[in-house]
């Protein structure tokens, strides 16, 4: 990624990079309208599965199951269907539903990680102008899966990444100067000399994990940073400290957007806006602190005091715990 100043010009200044690498110096207000995907079937499995299963039961394949088979290939699935909504700098954007509602769709939908054309319509805008190739550029994307070597620790980790992903135009010191300012500003500190581990190797937290994997996309010092359950297997207080972390990069310009699976009220009241999917479809886009109002002008109460984020996953997977008032 190539350094630039506050008005997006390219710098040769190595320093201001490295100075303002936790600042945001392009900020991004994400757009997104009726955004809609759809996947073709392919039933190639399901036509072997079908004609072994067949092969073993001893009858031979009729042409009119092979007609229903080039039926079933030629089927389409919608994932998300005309989902609206926007976040500014500043703020911290949660995409909630049930598991398959189409969370991780609509993030990588975002970040310019679907193809668009054929099966994703819509319009994504960064800015009011469409996602282009040096946009995307300053997105950070945290997978849900986060990819680390085991072996190494938290500062080697950051720093070889830094080495790889900064511009030539910075020193190795200020490549190295970045990945610990990173290290504070992501509260590593305390474990940048432990080793990552994995499974077998006792290694650094679940919730520190986390945080290594949100370092790795801040050293690029993204604009938009959009993060697949990243609270997904911490507790409630780690989940928590991972969400204020968030917030404070959000106060420093950073527009955010989440997925995250099941909130706690103390994580809910962390996010500026809510995007709830059922089923790919938005039942509910708005700040966080009015859907519970919405939804009860609109005749939803809980039957008693509820967390607003349990409540908008029961909604959203039709759970019948709530009365209409
Ligand atoms: N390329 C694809 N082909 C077929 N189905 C797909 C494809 N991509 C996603 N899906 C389906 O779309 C649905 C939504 O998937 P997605 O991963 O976005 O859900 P999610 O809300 O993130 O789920 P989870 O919370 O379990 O991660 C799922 O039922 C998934 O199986």
């Amino acid at each position: 990624m190539d350094a630039q100043t506050p008005n997006g010009e390219p710098s040769n200044n190595s320093s201001w990079y490295s100075n303002s690498i936790l600042s945001s110096s392009y900020p991004i207000t994400l757009k997104f309208i009726e955004v809609s995907y759809r996947v073709k079937l392919e039933n190639s499995n399901e036509f072997r599965t079908t004609s072994l299963r067949k092969m073993f039961a001893g009858g031979p394949t009729s042409s009119s199951d092979v007609e229903n088979q080039t039926v079933r290939i030629n089927q389409e699935r919608t994932i998300l269907s005309g989902i609206t909504g926007m976040v500014s700098p500043g703020q911290i954007l949660a995409v909630l539903g049930p598991s398959g509602s189409g969370k991780s769709t609509l993030l990588n939908a975002l970040a310019g990680r679907l193809h668009h054309g054929h099966d994703l319509t819509g319009s994504i805008l960064a800015n009011n102008k469409k996602l282009t190739k040096s946009t995307r550029r300053r997105i950070g994307f945290v997978t849900q899966d986060d990819v680390l070597y085991p072996h190494l620790t938290v500062r080697e980790t950051l720093i070889f990444c830094s080495l790889l992903r900064l511009p030539a135009s910075l020193t190795r010191n200020e490549k190295i100067s970045t990945a610990d300012s990173v290290i504070r500003e992501l509260g590593l500190a305390k474990c940048k000399d432990t080793i990552i581990g994995n499974s077998f190797i006792r290694g650094i937290s679940g919730g520190e994990r986390k945080r290594v994997s949100i370092a790795h996309e801040m050293l690029i010092n993204p604009s938009l940073l959009i993060l697949d359950e990243p609270t997904s297997g911490l507790d409630s207080t780690a989940a928590f400290r991972l969400m204020t972390t968030l917030g404070s990069l959000a106060e420093k310009g950073k527009t955010i957007v989440t997925s995250v699976h099941q909130p706690s009220s103390r994580v809910y009241q962390s996010f500026d806006s809510v995007v709830v999917l059922s089923e790919g479809r938005c039942i509910y886009f708005g700040k966080g602190n009015e859907a519970m109002n919405y939804f009860e002008s609109v005749g939803f109460c809980p039957s008693f005091p509820m967390n607003p984020a349990d409540f908008l996953l029961d909604l959203a997977n039709g759970t019948p715990v709530i009365f209409v008032s």
